[in-house]
Parts: C-alpha cells; sequence; structure tokens
C-alpha cells in the first residue's frame, strides 16, 4: 500500500470512534470512506447495532459486502452521524466533493445528520478551494444551456465522461466539472450556482463540518470545528 493509502486507511479508520451503539450513520462516498466502512463492518461481525444509509451504489456494494446492516430515509429522517470524504477542505473547513459524482446523496445525508465527520487524507489540505474543478450536478435536459449559465459566473465547464460516454450520476443527472480558478467566497459561489435553472446540487459543503480527520500515513489530526 503506497503512502497516500495509507493516510486514506488512517483517517477512515480513525473515524470509528465517533461510533456508538444503535447509532444510524450516513455512509459517504469514495476511497477513505470505504475503509470506514470496512471497518465498521468488523466491528459488527463482534455485535455492534448501527444503520447506515448509503449516499452511493458504490458505498451500498460496500455496505453489504462488509456485513452493514443498511436503512433508508422512509425510516428515519435524522442521522446520529454522518463520515465522508472530500476533494478539497480550506482552512475554514469548506469542502468541494462530488469526485465520485455522489455529491447530491452526499449532501442529503450531511444535512440530515446531528453530526458530520469528514475524512481526508494530508493532501486534500488547501489554503483555498479551486485547483479541483467544481463538481456541479445538473439536469440532462439543456445541459448545455446550464454550462453556459456557469461560464457566465467565470467557470470553464466540462462535462465528465466515462468510458466515452457521458458520465450518469446514480440520479441519472450529469455533471459539470467547473474550473472556477481559485474560489474565494465558496458560500456566495454556491449560491449563485444553485439560482441557475437546470443545476441541481454543487459540490461546496460550506460550513457543514462539525470535524475533521486528517490522515498521514502513520497517524492522524483529529480536529473540532
Ligand atoms: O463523489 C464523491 C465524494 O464526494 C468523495 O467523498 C470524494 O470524491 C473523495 O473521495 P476519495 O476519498 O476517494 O478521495
Amino acid at each position: 500500500m503506497d503512502a497516500k493509502e495509507m493516510a486514506k486507511k488512517q483517517a477512515g479508520e480513525a473515524s470509528f470512534r465517533f461510533i456508538e451503539n444503535g447509532m444510524t450513520i450516513g455512509l459517504g462516498s469514495g476511497s477513505t470512506v470505504y475503509w470506514m466502512i470496512r471497518k465498521l463492518g468488523e466491528h459488527v461481525c463482534d455485535g455492534l447495532n448501527v444503520a447506515g444509509i448509503p449516499s452511493s451504489r458504490q458505498t451500498e456494494a460496500w455496505a453489504k459486502e462488509f456485513g452493514v446492516p443498511l436503512t433508508d430515509f422512509s425510516q428515519t429522517q435524522t442521522l446520529d452521524l454522518a463520515i465522508d470524504g472530500a476533494d478539497e477542505a480550506d482552512q475554514s473547513w469548506n469542502l468541494t466533493k462530488g469526485g465520485g459524482g455522489a455529491l447530491v446523496r452526499e449532501k442529503i445525508i450531511a444535512a440530515a445528520a446531528e453530526q458530520f465527520v469528514v475524512i481526508v487524507d494530508e493532501s486534500k489540505l488547501v489554503d483555498q478551494l479551486g485547483a479541483f474543478p467544481l463538481p456541479v450536478e445538473v439536469l440532462p435536459f439543456g445541459w448545455e444551456v446550464t454550462a453556459e449559465r456557469i461560464a457566465n459566473l467565470g467557470a470553464k465547464p466540462v462535462v465528465r465522461q466515462n468510458n466515452g460516454s457521458l458520465f450518469t450520476s446514480d440520479n441519472g443527472n450529469y455533471i459539470l466539472d467547473c474550473d472556477f480558478g481559485t474560489i474565494h467566497e465558496p458560500a456566495a459561489l454556491h449560491q449563485q450556482l444553485k439560482q441557475l435553472v437546470g443545476v441541481v446540487e454543487t459540490g461546496i459543503f460550506a460550513g457543514m463540518a462539525d470535524k475533521l480527520l486528517v490522515g498521514h500515513p502513520d497517524g492522524v489530526d483529529i480536529r473540532d470545528s
């Protein structure tokens, strides 16, 4: 395992300390979350009683593979905890998410959780967001028009592709990866984008994180907001 993967594993596994018996947990998406789900599965095998709501089909598959019981929002509308990764985290803990295309479900889950724990390897820490192009989920109908409106806000949107076809999210939508350069005011940019017809959600998670776990190859820093 390389150093970056070790750091992801450290952050993912360390998040287990926030999990208590009886909790309903929002399960984020991505390669850092993988380590959290794997660890959680081990404890479920040892008798831990939890239920998870997955934020993507991939996460659902991992939860089933590792034996983590699942539930859904028809059973509960609040979560004790959500744990998720990020593509960038700035010094105020604003996040860019959606590199894997799961941002809408991830944001619904994070917003429904009493506590939102973010797990990243150290490479995700930045002074300001923007080096990672901002994922914006848009409706397929008229996506070209929506992309033009986003370009008018100062971005270079590129529609995400997957093996030569347009990438489709778990919600059946497209993702525009939008290079805005350095994002000086993430919350304001999010609001501007949300006002555009055709925009479903943005990958800016501003002011949502309660804890930030930063993994290094040989340990983890746990930061409180
Ligand atoms: O849509 C994907 C999610 O926002 C992920 O949490 C994010 O891309 C980070 O993933 P990873 O832990 O694989 O870097």
